[in-house]
């Protein structure tokens, strides 16, 4: 285990921590000074087997240090620290994503995907919250583990992670600070908490949709917290994703400015902005009540999804749009400022959903207006650790117009599948 060293002296002195000291400054848990002054990374190769992507400017952490817009809630400042944390994270993962070679893509244990950029998100956010909010002892629930990276073998990808996330602190400039393979292998474990119902919690998915960041599509990092068990703050950074609708674009960029941050406050609404930014915006779910005029979204991922049942619960509302098939939390996104009406998420069985999937979605989208519920019509519940446990089959999410006959049309397309007899 990685002692607690905190921050040297000569550190302190040239760092913005220095200039606006925090009433009471928390010992960093892992340590954070290199070895070495500098390290360049170099890069290899170029990312030929994926679709190009424009270069563009680097989204603004320094910019969300702005006054937080719900001054006077209890969470003004986890919300301004929070903002921060995404948006630096957000530009590590741009930079990654338009140079993505093969090597920076590893399979899990579970076989799912995981990037340098994963990494190196939750690095960054785990270090952005501990440096910012210096209240209360430091807990965060967060998707990604440094065990594959403490293995033989895992020596140069580690090093690719720690240039990474030290170049993008040294081109941010807020921070000055640089962490040591050590330091960058505690901030990935500092996400090892286990949640529950008491006490305070950030939930992070450094990136929502890595399948979809890896073939260049959307995907989003998304950090929530938790208090006594409930999710009261929530931001999602959506790197790919246009400031203007997404409707009817099927997933895929326009030539639009792309790159949003969508927050919500518990009690204090929902809000937009561009990631590089722009001051933001209340947002709203639609207003639509006649499911002939609604358009849903859903996984771009086939597997993620019974589409034997999102389809017969489409029929059954009469909606006559197709599906919009996106990847990750941005589909909260998209939903909570009206791009679509409604969400449909039905996992195979056996799939236990995780608390960092939906804890950040689901708050944007309630303080939107809308209502995210599992397919009984029960609140999902965030207390019961890393899994959405008590979880009756799917989740759905919509307006409050649409919710009633929404519900009905999901049980009734559930209970129809499942009397249905089974394939041999
Ligand atoms: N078989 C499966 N069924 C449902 N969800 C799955 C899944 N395998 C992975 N996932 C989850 O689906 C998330 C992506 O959601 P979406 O389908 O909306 O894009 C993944 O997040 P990560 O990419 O963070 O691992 C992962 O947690
Ligand atoms: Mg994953
Ligand atoms: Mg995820
Ligand atoms: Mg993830």
């Amino acid at each position: 285990m990685a002692a607690r060293v905190g921050l040297s002296h000569a550190l302190l002195a040239s760092s913005s921590l220095a200039r606006n000291p925090p009433p009471r400054a928390r010992l960093l848990p892992y340590p954070t000074l290199l070895p070495l002054p500098t390290y360049r990374r170099s890069v290899s190769a170029s990312a030929s087997a994926l679709p190009s992507l424009r270069r563009r400017r680097p989204f603004a952490a320094r910019a969300m240090s702005q006054p937080p817009e719900a001054a006077g809630s209890p969470y003004a400042a986890e919300l301004a620290a929070a903002k921060k944390a995404v948006a630096l994270a957000a530009r590590l993962c741009q930079t990654v994503q338009q140079e993505l070679v093969q090597s920076d893509v590893q399979s899990k244990a579970d076989k799912t995907p995981v990037t340098v950029a994963d990494y190196g998100s939750q690095i960054l956010v785990s270090l952005v919250l501990n440096m910012e909010v210096t209240s209360g002892s430091f807990s965060m629930v967060a998707e990604e583990d440094s065990e594959d990276l403490r293995k033989e073998g895992a020596e140069e990808i580690l090093e690719h992670i720690t240039d990474l996330v030290n170049e993008t602190l040294a081109e941010d400039g807020s921070f000055n600070i640089s962490l040591s393979q050590e330091g960058i292998l505690s901030a990935i474990d500092s996400g090892k908490s286990e949640g529950g119902p008491s006490g305070r919690h950030w939930v992070l998915d450094p990136i929502d949709g890595t399948k979809g960041f890896v073939r260049g599509g959307q995907y989003a990092i998304a950090l929530a917290l938790l208090d006594e068990g409930k999710v009261v703050l929530g931001v999602l950074g959506c790197p790919n994703l246009p400031l203007t609708s997404i409707c009817n674009l099927n997933g895929n960029s326009s030539g639009d400015q792309t790159g949003v941050l969508f927050s919500a406050t518990i009690g204090c609404g929902a809000e937009v902005q561009s990631l590089d930014g722009s001051p933001p915006q209340k947002i709203s779910v639609c207003s639509i009540d006649n499911p002939v005029n609604a358009s849903f979204f859903e996984s771009y991922e086939g597997a993620h999804n019974m589409r034997d049942v999102t389809g017969s619960i489409a029929e059954k509302l009469g909606v006559q749009a197709p599906p919009v098939r996106i990847d990750s939390q941005a589909k909260y996104g998209a939903l909570a400022r009206g791009d679509g009406a409604i969400y449909l998420r039905f996992p195979h069985k056996g799939y236990k959903e995780k608390i960092w999937d939906h804890a950040a979605g689901s708050i944007v989208v309630t303080e939107a207006g809308g209502i995210v519920t599992d397919a009984s019509g029960k609140d999902l519940d965030f207390s019961k650790g890393r899994c959405l446990d008590d979880l009756d089959t799917g989740i759905v999410a919509t307006n409050k117009q649409l919710m009633p006959s929404l519900l009905k049309a999901v049980q009734e397309a559930i209970k129809e599948k499942n009397q249905a007899p089974s394939p041999l």
